[in-house]
């Protein structure tokens, strides 16, 4: 059983935060992982390559907060799929808000900085993200706690200019031919990454498995 904030003693392996030397350029990379694909991996690589990343923490979340966790897979089996697709000496997968008792980013990042201040955060997401990102909790916060990543997905790309996080950060952006400094600059701090797509989403894989 997961224990929501017990001792760490009492935490599988894969609650634990994955090791790093100070300094490091570290990216936190959220997903529902409900099954993970091959556009979470893209996502993890661009980010990894482009921002010059020590390593990529995938960080499987007990459940977003604003989705229906009807569908929503068991935490340890989306955890060892995620796993077996991240699969990189870099890559890291951990479910470490079941050891800090959030699904929320903001508390989440505000307790990562905490615990591990040498380490240099970056929050990755998917642009599709960006759209509804000002209804995440303290939103504003997390874009002030650690600089923000937004690789690009299909049909999502408007939102970049559009949503109320670009609009409200329109000067914190940087260009993305600049994004291998966004790990060493303070927050706010943002950037947009465009790129090879894939279109594949897990709602679409979870579609074709129904009977
Ligand atoms: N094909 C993709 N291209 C770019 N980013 C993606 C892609 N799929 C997911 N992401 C991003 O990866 C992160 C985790 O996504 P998530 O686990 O919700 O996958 P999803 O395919 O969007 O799932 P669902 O269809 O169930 O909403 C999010 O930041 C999302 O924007
Ligand atoms: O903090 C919030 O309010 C919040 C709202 C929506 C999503 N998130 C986080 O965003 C990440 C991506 O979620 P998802 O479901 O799109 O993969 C994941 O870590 C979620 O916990 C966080």
């Amino acid at each position: 059983m997961i224990s929501a904030a017990g001792s760490s003693a009492a935490l599988p392996d894969w609650v634990r935060l994955p090791h790093a030397e100070p300094g490091n350029r570290i990216g936190i990379f959220g997903g529902s992982f409900n099954p993970p694909h091959s556009g979470h991996r893209l996502v993890a690589m661009t980010a990894l390559r482009r921002l010059r990343l020590d390593q990529v923490w995938w960080l499987v979340t007990p459940g977003n907060p604003l989705k229906d966790k009807t569908e929503l897979a068991p935490l340890e089996r989306r955890i060892h799929m995620t796993a077996a697709l991240a699969n990189h000496p870099r890559m890291h997968v951990t479910a470490h808000e079941v050891a800090l008792g959030t699904s929320f980013t903001a508390e989440t990042l505000r307790q990562l900085c905490r615990k591990r201040p040498s380490l240099r955060f970056v929050w990755i997401m998917g642009a599709d993200n960006l759209a509804g990102f000002h209804r995440w909790q303290n939103w504003r916060t997390i874009v002030e706690t650690v600089p923000v990543a937004v690789i690009d997905r299909p049909d999502a790309s408007l939102s970049v200019l559009s949503s109320p996080m670009a609009q409200a950060y329109r000067t914190s952006r940087i260009d993305d031919s600049d994004a291998a400094c966004l790990p060493e600059l303070r927050a706010p701090a943002w950037t947009f990454l465009r790129g090879p797509l894939d279109e594949t989403s897990s709602t679409e894989l979870r579609r074709r498995q129904e009977p």
